[in-house]
């Protein structure tokens, strides 16, 4: 498969890095367009310009939402004859991007940065898509991670808004239990350590059981314990879920505020 990428910052090169180390694609099949060369996975080649010949299996679009109308005046004539336009530009959807880039199939699409281990989530919206391009598409979003697709534009800003900015929250959470661990006498890299530790075992576990996350937290918490104790800061008022709750409501206002342009 030929990959032609528009702009490959952090989140493209993050899905690049996974295509190469899964050798969906190989190096020789990547043209990337940057503003200045950058460190890329696999030293693919990068350029100003879009390379010369014939145009590639798909169009990876990699720059910030706001860069659509830019990027689409100086290089929508030599994408015009691919067959695949895959966005991840936050609030685009496929008629915005078929406006911007007229004749490839546009596949909306909301990656995540864990996709660089494989173990990303990758929301797609594209209800137009033929067979034929959804097939394409499956294979190079397969080694990535988890893949869904959204026949609903509400479910895919929805599960988009959880899965793309999600990771986000994660980090700072475990910024915030080093922080916490910091508070009560531990050294910055002992705290830092070990929730990480704690974190990266807590998520494994969870994903590998079948009981509810409440129910692990519930068998963490012995009754009259430390823990509980804990919990009961996390549970006031409902704080923990009023807060997240709040991010992502927020999260969601700022999608639909990128989707109306
Ligand atoms: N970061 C994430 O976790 C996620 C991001 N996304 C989406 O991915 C897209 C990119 O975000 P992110 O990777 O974080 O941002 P970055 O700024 O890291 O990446 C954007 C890249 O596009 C390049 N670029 C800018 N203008 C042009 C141009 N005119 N021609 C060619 N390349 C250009 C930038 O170059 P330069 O560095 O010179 O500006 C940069 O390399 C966004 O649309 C975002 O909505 C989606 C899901 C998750
Ligand atoms: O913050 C953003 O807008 C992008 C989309 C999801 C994650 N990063």
């Amino acid at each position: 498969m030929r990959v032609w990428m528009i702009g490959c910052g952090n989140m493209a090169s993050a899905m690049l890095r996974r295509w190469l180390d899964d050798d969906v694609l190989s190096a020789a099949d990547v043209d990337v367009v940057n503003r200045a060369d950058r460190a890329l996975p696999g030293d693919v080649r990068q350029a100003r310009t879009l390379p010369d010949g014939p145009a590639p299996d798909v169009v990876v679009l990699g720059v910030k939402p706001q860069q659509l109308d830019e990027v689409a005046a100086v290089h929508r004539h030599r994408v015009a004859t691919a067959p695949l336009l895959v966005s991840m530009l936050a609030g685009a959807d496929p008629s915005r991007l078929s406006a911007a880039f007229p004749g490839p199939v546009a596949i909306q699409t909301m990656p995540n940065l864990p996709v660089e281990i494989g173990r990303g989530f990758v929301a797609i919206h594209a209800p137009a898509a033929p067979a034929t391009a959804r097939e394409t598409v499956d294979r190079l979003m397969a080694p990535l991670g988890l893949v869904e697709w959204f026949e609903d534009p509400a479910l895919f800003a929805a599960a988009g808004a959880l899965s793309g900015c999600g990771p986000a929250y994660l980090f700072r959470f475990v910024d915030a239990l080093a922080a916490g661990g910091r508070a009560i006498g531990l050294s910055p890299e002992q705290a830092t350590a070990i929730a990480l530790a704690t974190v990266d075992g807590a998520a494994a576990m969870v994903a590998a059981s079948d009981r509810s996350p409440r129910a692990l937290a519930d068998a963490v918490a012995s009754p009259g314990g430390m823990t509980r104790a804990g919990l009961n800061v996390l549970d006031d008022d409902n704080a923990l879920e009023a807060l997240l709750e709040r991010t992502l409501r927020a999260v969601a206002r700022r999608g639909a505020e990128m989707a109306a342009g």
